[in-house]
């Protein structure tokens, strides 16, 4: 389980989301909903510690990821980003071939026989649905994949590390509709095996895709969370009446 509590992310003076606490089950998609500015992105970095990489950014609050505290004096934050995997909005393969994608994340961490790193690629090109498309091709350079391919192989990259939990930015956004639609088939296919957060602008894929949505709102000048819920009660009875004017299309 995902645990946040009472978390904020400041940039400098500023602060972007304010006292955020939510629960993601394991096996539960969670999906982040919530108009442009209100830290969907912000929150979601900190639950890998990504956001340690920003400049002036700093958090307040507990994040317990399987019972452990994330931000614990001394944590491991490569062991961390190996279970806590994160997918960008926009496909980023490593400019070197399909086969040496997967091969550099394993390599950088353990020494393992080339033999098992072809079947560890594998069976995550497996996993993504791509095996069959690119297993002719594993040594041409990963760029010359359609948008929709390297965003796939991009979450065969994280797969190969075995993560217990999944964060996507927007996984789809730049991909066109029949790209996009693949990725979301594929979501649906990881869920349950991995505990998965989610931030899209596309309700109508939240709504199809998560078990539980939770609202981000600017007020006050800081991103919050105005409402949290299982899919079904968030889209058909939210208790806010700006989440609910936001779900219903009005607003936002
Ligand atoms: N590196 C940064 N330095 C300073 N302010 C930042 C930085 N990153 C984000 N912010 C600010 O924090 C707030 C939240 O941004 P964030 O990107 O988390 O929102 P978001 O909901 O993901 O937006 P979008 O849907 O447009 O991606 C915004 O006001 C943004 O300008």
């Amino acid at each position: 389980m995902i645990r946040t509590e009472s978390l904020s992310v400041h940039y400098g003076e500023t602060t972007a989301i304010r006292e955020v606490s939510l629960q993601v089950p394991e096996g539960h998609v969670t999906a982040i909903v919530g108009p442009s500015g209100c830290g969907k992105s912000s929150f979601l970095l900190t639950l890998n510690r990504m956001i340690d990489l920003i400049p002036g950014a700093t958090t307040t609050g507990r994040i317990l990821i399987g019972g452990q505290d994330i931000y614990k004096p001394g944590l491991d934050t490569v062991q961390l980003r190996r279970r806590v995997g994160g997918i960008a909005q926009k496909p980023n393969p490593f400019p070197l071939s399909i086969r040496k994608n997967i091969h550099l994340v394993l390599k950088a961490q353990q020494n393992r026989t080339r033999a098992e790193l072809d079947e560890i690629t594998e069976t995550a090109l497996q996993d993504v649905g791509l095996w069959d498309e690119v297993k002719d091709r594993l040594d041409r350079p990963a760029l010359q994949l359609s948008g929709g391919q390297q965003q796939r192989l991009c979450i065969a990259r994280a797969l190969a590390l075995k993560p217990s939990y999944l964060l996507m930015d927007e996984p789809c956004s730049a991909l066109d509709p029949i790209a996009s639609a693949k990725v979301e088939g594929l979501i649906e296919d990881l869920r349950r095996r991995y505990t998965i957060v989610i931030v899209t602008h596309n309700l109508a894929q939240a709504r199809r895709l998560a078990d539980d949505v939770a609202v981000f709102w600017v007020q006050d000048g800081s991103g919050q969370m105005i409402e949290f819920g299982t899919s079904e009660k968030v889209f058909s009875t939210p208790d806010n009446p700006t989440s609910a004017a936001y779900l219903s299309g009005i607003q936002g």
